[in-house]
């Protein structure tokens, strides 16, 4: 099974120590889930495994072979779901898919999702929040990346499209492996395989809702 192993990453800002000496693994088949306070590290841990904001030192391996931080985007292993939305907002949805996607079955494959027909005539800038970001796990799912970094896929989403994502998400982790990161965490617990949680620069893993509590991400009333 593939298998994406990061080791010795560190990451501070000026003399602000964000990320200390964290280990993390996903294999192909695993969600995992990261959680932590505001401003704890979780967006810079995904941007600095997908290579666009520099570590302090990382070590970058899938399968054992070494990917240099400044190659990891152009050797297409790793996908990225940004907290804010990428797509052009002009266009309709039923044009877009063909810029990501020149062949037509691919093509079909998005068109035949669920939900798709329902909304592939409206303007980008039109989707509800849930429509949207379930677009663009659709087409950062359907590329040929064999890991995805996502950041805040649940966040303000309507309740009918939080299932539809996470019936695409178990159905994407057959064949890819996942690392997300959303304060959601009701949503997160019901479909990760392992959870962690950043605390004062370093990752704890995490059994159950508990111990989010112990880790005070939670209060106990929560
Ligand atoms: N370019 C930067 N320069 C300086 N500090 C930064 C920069 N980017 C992020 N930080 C700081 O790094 C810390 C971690 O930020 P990050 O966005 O990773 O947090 P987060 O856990 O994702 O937060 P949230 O839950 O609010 O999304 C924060 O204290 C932030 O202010």
């Amino acid at each position: 099974m593939d298998l994406l192993k990061v080791t010795n990453l560190n990451k501070s800002y000026g003399k602000k120590i964000i990320l200390k000496n964290i280990n993390l693994d996903c294999k192909v088949g695993e969600i995992i889930g990261i959680f932590g306070r505001n401003g704890t590290g979780k967006s810079t841990l995904l941007k600095l495994i997908f290579g666009t904001v520099k570590a302090d030192s990382i070590l970058i391996e899938i399968n054992s072979e070494i990917i240099p931080q400044r190659k990891v985007i152009s050797s297409k292993r790793i996908g990225y779901l940004p907290q804010d939305t990428f797509l052009p907002k002009e266009q309709r949805v039923r044009e877009i898919i063909p810029l990501f996607f020149p062949n037509g079955e691919e093509q079909d494959k998005i068109f035949y999702s669920p939900q798709v027909s329902s909304f592939e005539k409206i303007k980008v800038g039109k989707l509800s929040l849930g429509q949207l970001r379930y677009l663009e796990l659709l087409i950062i799912g359907s590329l040929s990346h064999q890991f995805l970094m996502l950041d805040e896929p649940f966040s303000m989403i309507e309740p009918i499209y939080k299932d539809v994502i996470k019936g695409l998400l178990l159905e994407l982790k057959k064949s890819k492996g996942i690392i997300l990161t959303d304060h959601y965490y009701y949503d997160v617990l019901e479909i990760t395989d392992k959870n962690f949680v950043i605390k004062d620069g370093k990752i704890f893993e995490i059994k159950d809702k508990n111990d989010l509590v112990k880790y005070e991400y939670l209060n106990s009333n929560e």
